[in-house]
Formats: C-alpha cells, sequence, structure tokens
C-alpha cells in the first residue's frame, strides 16, 4: 500500500501547532513540521516518526530552504499545507514600528504566500479535493487591533490570499482560513488580562486546541468547502 502524503504544519513544535501534529499522529498521518526553537518535545515528535525540519521564515531565504527541503524529500507530494507559524508582535515594544510591520508581513503573508506558490504543485493528487491548504488568520481581521496594528493587517492579507488561492487551485486543492478568536492563554498573561479577555466572548471560555483541531478535520473531509474563512470565536462579534 503506498504511504499517504504528509501534512505540513508551520511552526508545530508547540501550542496549537504542536497539537494539530500530534493529532495527526494519533491517527496515523504522516506529519511534517517546520520548528524555529529545537524545544524538548521535537524528540518525542521524530520518535514518533514526524519529520521536524528546523526553519526560520523571518527571511525569504529561510521559507524558500523549507520549501526545497520539502520537495526533494516528498516526491509523492502532500495531502495538505497547514500554515500555523505566526508572531503576536504588539506596537510599543522594543523594536520599531517598522520593524514590526515588516515582521509581521514576512510571517504571515510572504512566508504562506511563497510556500504556497513553490509547493502547490505538489499538493494533493489529479482528484477533485485531493489537497488542502489551511491559513490561520485572527478574529482581528473583521474588527482591527489598537495594540496589534500590523499583526491584524498582515493577517487580512493572509486572509485575502485564501481567496487568491483558492480561486487559482481549485477544484484540486480547497484553500481556507481559519478565524480564532481567544483559543489559549501565554503563560504570561495575569489573572486581570485573562478575565478580560474571557469577558469579550459570548462563551467566555478559553476552548483551548481541541476546538481547531475539530474544524481543521472537518475543512480536510470537505468535498466543497473552499475560499471561506471559518471563525472559532465564542460569538465574540455580538457582545
Ligand atoms: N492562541 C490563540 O489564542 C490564538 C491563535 N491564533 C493563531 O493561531 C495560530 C497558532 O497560535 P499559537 O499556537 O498561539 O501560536 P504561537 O505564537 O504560540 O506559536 C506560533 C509558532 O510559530 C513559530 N514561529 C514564529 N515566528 C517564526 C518564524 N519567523 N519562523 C518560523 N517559525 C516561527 C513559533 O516558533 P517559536 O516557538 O520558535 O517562536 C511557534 O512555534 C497562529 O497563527 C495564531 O496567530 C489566532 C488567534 C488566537
Ligand atoms: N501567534 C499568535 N497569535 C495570537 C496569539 C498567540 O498566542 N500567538 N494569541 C492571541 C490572543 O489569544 C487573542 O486572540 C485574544 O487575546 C491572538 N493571536
Amino acid at each position: 500500500m503506498s504511504q499517504a502524503q504528509p501534512i505540513v504544519i508551520t511552526g508545530g513544535a508547540r501550542r496549537i501547532g504542536l497539537a494539530l501534529a500530534q493529532h495527526f499522529v494519533t491517527c496515523g498521518q504522516p506529519v511534517i513540521i517546520s520548528y524555529r526553537t529545537h524545544y524538548p518535545v521535537i524528540g518525542e515528535l521524530e520518535q514518533a516518526g514526524v519529520c521536524c525540519i528546523a526553519a526560520d521564515f523571518s527571511t525569504d531565504e529561510g521559507v524558500l530552504n523549507f520549501a526545497r527541503q520539502i520537495r526533494e524529500q516528498n516526491p509523492a507530494g502532500l495531502r495538505a499545507i497547514i500554515h500555523n507559524a505566526s508572531q503576536w508582535i504588539a506596537e510599543g515594544g522594543a523594536s520599531s514600528d517598522a520593524d514590526v510591520m515588516t515582521a509581521m508581513l514576512q510571517i504571515h503573508v510572504r512566508a504562506p504566500y511563497l510556500l504556497n506558490q513553490t509547493l502547490a504543485s505538489i499538493v494533493g493528487s489529479s482528484e477533485t479535493a485531493s489537497g488542502d491548504i489551511v491559513h490561520f488568520t485572527d478574529y482581528v481581521v473583521e474588527r482591527g487591533s489598537d495594540k496589534h496594528i500590523a499583526y491584524a493587517a498582515s493577517k487580512a492579507a493572509l486572509d485575502n490570499l485564501t481567496r487568491s488561492f483558492a480561486r487559482k487551485l481549485a477544484p484540486r486543492i480547497k484553500v481556507n482560513a481559519i478565524a480564532p478568536s481567544l483559543i489559549m492563554f501565554n503563560p504570561e498573561d495575569n489573572a486581570s488580562y485573562r478575565q478580560n479577555a474571557l469577558d469579550k466572548s459570548l462563551m467566555r471560555i478559553a476552548p483551548g486546541e481541541q476546538e481547531i483541531i475539530h474544524l481543521v478535520d472537518y475543512l480536510l473531509s470537505s468535498q466543497y468547502a473552499t475560499g471561506r474563512t471559518f471563525a472559532v470565536d465564542g460569538g465574540r462579534h455580538l457582545r
């Protein structure tokens, strides 16, 4: 029996990307992840058969080098690409506004764009809906953000790439976006931040990675959904 085509998850060594990688491994689905920081979990993933490729997408060279390795190591092609890699940088920190915008456009626009352009030809097969690309955007694409201006704008560009690539790659490949609001906190989030964030949605929870896993499974099982953004935001738009 021919080996199933692997799913590529960018930024797959922590939090949502890691949960997705572990989920697919449990399902017997081959997985390739990119990682930037070599967390201890990388060893466990490799033991479980995950192909872990070091890649820093902060330069086009890093992006294209990752794509080259993917093409060289996977002549039979890919089942899907999940563009999870991201940085959530606010204005007013150590970096200048110009550097924040550059970094946000690099990781959320240039990296997905270049990876899709260089890898789409090996995603899926000749069959309709045999391949998938998933972009992780954000609820703030709808509303903007006064604290993460460049981040929101870059995710809005990624949202638009969803429709462009859906038009270009149909019917062989479906291209969709997932637009989360609060899914999981960061360790440094204090109690007042956490309560304030919970109060922004109708559901008032941080649902965790499983919420995203369920939706990714649906998108990959669909024969029809493409060019759409799927909100996972607890009804935040109705608050
Ligand atoms: N968590 C949440 O509540 C929400 C998440 N989202 C979106 O969901 C996705 C996953 O979120 P989450 O798991 O919290 O993301 P994290 O910010 O925790 O992790 C993102 C991953 O991307 C990697 N990464 C960042 N910059 C680069 C780079 N330049 N090159 C290569 N890899 C890089 C990180 O590597 P490293 O660990 O080495 O830095 C990390 O593994 C993201 O796209 C995010 O924007 C949207 C709304 C809410
Ligand atoms: N790359 C990341 N993007 C985002 C994160 C994160 O931790 N990493 N977190 C959020 C927040 O949860 C926000 O949705 C609610 O405060 C947004 N994006």
